[in-house]
């Protein structure tokens, strides 16, 4: 019985190696990525892509092969361009276990397209890799002035929560549609606009509209219709997507889903892989060694590395929304970080403008300037807790920069109090600081002593922050030759590699910049969470703040419209001013 038993392991081992041979299993250390999930880039503005190659051993060279749509991309330079549409980039190592290149692209056409890294041949220590699991990323580029579209309808049903900039629409649409009556309207009447013909097929169809400016820029809108395969749903489930999640405009939903099926479908192969080798060596180790308790200790050895999970607690506290005016008490025995309470503040504005100084100096020592106040804020009151990120959103000129002012202690209010301990705070703000004109090494040292760090300090973090920018090869450029994307890293990198302050207040810092920027930073605000800093964001992306807040404030006007779960204060901001 016992010899059976052994017998029995034996085959197993045998099976599972020639299964591991035959079929290629992806290794955890080989893989190919790009630096961020997703990217934003401006039209006519060169932008950079990072990609990236690694394996389980340092890379000694790698040749990674990338493609993109000629059509909308213009390649600018890092690699070389084999063909249009396909760039070879070809790397030497530094001995890290993955190699980085920096693409740069021009894009000619509005919309949303892919980069796609096909596949990454590997010379490690330990031989040759090949990489052929292909990776996309999706690019959106906003659509600019002239090719706006101010909607689009559907049997005379228009598109809901469309946004003239926004290229990337998904529809559903009846079993028993057979066409397709689709209208587009140009927000400017001389936009050209035409609509790609679409055969409507069960399941999903892709529809384009290409918009032409006057001065020929072009932008792509693209729809995908999706019909359904049975007869039960009315014409369109317009009305219901109210959510973002369903019907007309879930746009780059899909995108998303698939990178993330992607990205778990990788990891599981690596799992999978681990656990085949793991269970190997410890048949062998049982047939010929029979050192059970050893074996035991290697099992053991199999580890789920659990990923650390942020704390997302979303309570339901006063949800109320359009009006809401006092924060409900709430079952939430975190201590309360600010409180700000009956906040206004009032600025004083010039009447009537004095055409010239010499006129302004004259009523000034006449005594004749008319200046009038006006309430920036309007008894404004809201909590922050210990340890919670809560976002502020409302549309220009609202009082946002004015209340974080009023927090970190900038500005004293006319009327009101805010209660929160001021040493702990560290405010930051974008774009002050920089000189175009120097290095992005020499920039590193002047925004540092303007945000207060000490030549020792940033000579200590240099490199830390020229990493977490990712702008490694790029440091001695000039900053005026960086795209905005580039500048927004480089800030919040040096803005955050000190240690995490308890208070962090950020001003507009997340909604500048491409999106590799973006998850950056959304990264170390997390890492942040997790080391329990309390922290505000302003912004006037719904989106920036809900993927990064539990809760929102929104004020208009100076007054407090809403506070709730960032999901549902963003949802009724977008419906007020979508
Ligand atoms: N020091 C000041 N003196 C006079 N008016 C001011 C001053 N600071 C801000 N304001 C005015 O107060 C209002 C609110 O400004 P604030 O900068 O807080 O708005 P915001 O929501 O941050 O806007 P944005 O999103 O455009 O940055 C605006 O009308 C602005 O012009």
């Amino acid at each position: 019985m016992k010899k059976n038993k052994k017998y029995i392991s034996w085959l197993a081992a045998l099976f599972i190696s020639m299964f591991l041979f035959v079929i290629p299993v992806r290794a955890a250390g080989e893989n190919i990525h790009f630096g961020s999930e997703e990217y934003q880039w401006n039209l006519h503005e060169t932008s950079p892509i990072g990609v990236y190659a690694g394996a389980e051993t340092a890379v000694l060279s790698a040749e990674i092969t990338v493609l993109y749509d000629a059509e909308k991309l213009e390649y600018v330079s890092g690699g070389e361009l084999t063909e249009p549409g396909k760039i070879s980039v070809k790397k030497t190592g530094t001995g890290e276990e993955e190699i980085m290149e920096m693409l740069q692209f021009l894009p000619k056409i509005s919309g949303t397209t892919e980069v796609t890294i096909q596949n990454a041949v590997l010379a490690t220590q330990t031989g040759q890799v090949t990489v052929e699991n292909s990776v996309s990323v999706p690019v959106n580029i906003p659509v600019l002035e002239g090719c706006k579209l101010s909607g689009i309808t559907i049997d005379g049903t228009p598109v809901e929560n469309f946004q003239p900039e926004l290229s990337n629409y998904e529809i559903q649409v009846s079993s028993e549609t057979e066409e397709l009556n689709l209208k587009a309207e140009p927000l400017d009447a001389q936009t050209q606009v035409e609509i790609s013909p679409v055969n409507l097929q069960a399941g999903e169809n892709i529809v384009t509209i290409t918009t032409t400016s006057l001065s020929g820029d072009k932008a792509v809108y693209e729809l995908k219709v999706i019909k359904q395969e049975t007869a039960a749903q009315p014409v369109t489930d317009l009305e219901k997507a109210d959510s973002g999640e369903e019907g007309l405009n879930t746009q780059n939903v899909q995108e998303t889903e698939e990178k993330g099926g992607f990205a778990l479908t990788g990891r599981m192969a690596a799992l999978f892989a681990g656990l085949t080798v793991a269970l190997i060596l410890l048949l062998s180790v049982q047939f010929l060694l029979s050192h059970k308790k050893k074996m035991r200790k290697k099992k053991n050895r199999k580890k789920a590395a659990p990923e650390l999970q942020v704390s997302s607690e979303e309570k339901t506290e006063n949800i109320e929304l359009l009006g809401v005016e006092e924060e409900l008490p709430v079952v939430d025995n975190r201590e309360i970080e600010i409180a700000v309470k009956h906040v206004t503040m009032e600025f004083k504005k010039e009447k009537d403008e004095s055409s010239s100084i010499k006129e302004l100096a004259v009523r000034t020592l006449k005594g004749q300037r008319h200046v009038e106040k006006f309430k920036a804020l309007d008894d404004v009151s809201f909590t922050v807790k210990k340890g919670e990120v809560v976002g502020i959103i409302g549309t220009n000129g609202s009082g946002k920069s004015t209340i974080l002012k009023i927090i970190s202690g900038v500005l004293t209010p006319t009327k009101g109090t805010v209660e929160v301990d001021r040493s702990k705070i560290q405010l930051l703000t974008l774009g002050t600081g920089f000189d175009f004109e120097l290095t992005g090494r020499e920039n590193v040292y002047l925004n540092g002593a303007v945000i207060g760090y000490t030549k020792e300090f940033i000579d200590e973090k240099y490199d830390e922050i020229v990493k977490f920018a990712e702008l490694e090869g790029f440091m001695e450029e000039k900053v005026r030759n960086y795209s905005s994307g580039m500048v927004s890293r480089l800030g919040f990198a040096i803005a955050t590699v000190r240690d995490t302050p308890e208070i962090l207040i950020l001003d507009e810092v997340l909604s500048v910049g491409d999106m590799f920027f973006r998850k950056k930073s959304e990264r170390r605000i997390k890492e942040m969470m997790r080391g329990g800093s309390t922290v505000l964001i302003v912004s006037h992306s719904p989106s920036v703040i809900k993927a990064n807040c539990s809760k929102a404030v929104w004020i208009e006007k100076g007054v407090l419209k809403a506070v709730g779960r960032a999901e549902d204060v963003c949802r009724a901001y977008e419906k007020m001013n979508g």
